[in-house]
């Protein structure tokens, strides 16, 4: 897919975004921009729509109302197979267990998402390697998901995200099921690499000391967003 962007605008945004899940109102016209290389903290109360928003944003789940428009592409008008190939090449996600293949070596789990895009496997598992190096799990490769402690699994669900070159990364509580020490570890690593390849970072935390990393902050309550000006 093209990377053309044709605005000069936000590289991410939703608009009066609403869904429904059966009865309960996840979103109720929410609205947030992300601009490109930025990092951005999505915080709010649990319940409060975060993920919901975030599913609609990455264009996993079709909204029932408003627009999410990436690069100048609205999403909601993409057919179902533009939408997968953007979302494979584009966008990456970290979430706050990993999931990762339990089957899979960290290796072969960082190497998956180039393959898919048509890498040999050599080539995908060298680059797996170095994404790997650069999170700080060198000497991992081997491992399976049930032999990593929480920060290692993280550590390789990072690299996944990032090793196809995504323009933005959504991470949905990465550092939720670590410690604090490895939290942080896990967010200096990310915002790194973030700074390092220009990549946008949409993050969802409770965690006032994860939003910190952020350049800005925004806070949904009840399924509407409203900015919070710059994180400390
Ligand atoms: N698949 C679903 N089916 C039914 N209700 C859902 C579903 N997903 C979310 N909800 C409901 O929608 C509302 C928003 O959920 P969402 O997960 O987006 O909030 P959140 O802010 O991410 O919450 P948390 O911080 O607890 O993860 C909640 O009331 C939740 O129970």
């Amino acid at each position: 897919m093209s990377n053309g962007d044709n605005t000069a605008g936000p590289l991410l945004a939703g608009r009066g975004l609403v869904k429904a899940h059966g009865r309960t109102e996840a979103l109720r016209g929410a609205g947030v921009e992300l601009n490109a290389g930025e990092i951005l903290a999505l915080t709010g109360p649990s319940g409060s729509g975060k993920s919901t928003l975030m599913h609609c944003l990455s264009g996993i789940v079709r909204p029932d109302a408003g627009t999410v428009t990436y690069a100048g592409r609205r999403l909601e008008e993409l057919p179902e197979e533009r939408l997968s190939e953007l979302r494979r090449t584009e966008f990456g996600v970290v979430f706050q267990f990993g999931q990762l293949i339990p089957e899979l070596t960290a290796a072969d789990n960082v190497a998956l998402p180039l393959m898919l895009a048509g890498a040999d496997r050599a080539t995908a598992r060298s680059a797996a390697a170095e994404w790997l190096e650069r999170f700080g799990a060198r000497g991992q490769e081997d491992l399976r998901p049930g032999e990593m402690s929480g920060g290692q699994a993280q550590r390789t669900a990072l690299a996944r995200a990032l090793v196809t070159g995504p323009r933005v990364v959504f991470a949905d509580e990465p550092t939720g099921a670590l410690d604090s020490l490895a939290g942080e570890q896990l967010m200096t690593a990310l915002v790194h690499t973030a700074r390092e390849t220009g990549t946008a970072v949409l993050l969802i935390t409770h965690d006032a000391q994860v939003a910190a990393y952020a350049d800005r902050e925004v806070r949904l309550r009840d399924g509407v967003l409203a900015p919070q000006g710059v994180a400390a």
